[in-house]
């Protein structure tokens, strides 16, 4: 027979995935964690956006182009160097969120 609690504790392993309530517990409170890092990380994106937008503007501006390829290969560069290949992945959507399609 399944009781309340039963129903309580498969629920939760529904949403985590967890076979026990400790795990569950575990994994609920890491969810959190990262849920609050990813509004940091969304933050940061959105400010180096911002800040972006100030050097391609200035430089359109000033009769340049919005790109400068030298620098994106630097950018690339340094997300490779920190986090491997996926970096290049991570560091070219960011500059296409920066700068848009090229
Ligand atoms: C911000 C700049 O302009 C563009 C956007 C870049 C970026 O978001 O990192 C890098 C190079 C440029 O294509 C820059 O030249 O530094």
């Amino acid at each position: 027979m399944s009781t309340a609690a039963d129903t309580a504790t498969n629920t939760t392993a529904d949403r985590t995935g967890a076979r026990t309530e400790e795990a569950a517990d575990v994994i609920t409170g890491a969810r959190e964690r990262i849920d609050t890092l990813d509004d940091r990380i969304i933050g940061l994106v959105q400010e180096r956006m911002a800040i972006s937008a100030v050097i391609q503007e200035a430089r359109i501006a000033s009769g340049g182009r919005r790109v400068n390829l030298s620098r994106e290969m630097d950018v690339l560069g340094h997300y490779r160097d920190a986090l491997g290949k996926p970096g290049t992945s991570l560091a070219m959507t960011l500059l296409e969120l920066c700068r848009g399609r090229i």
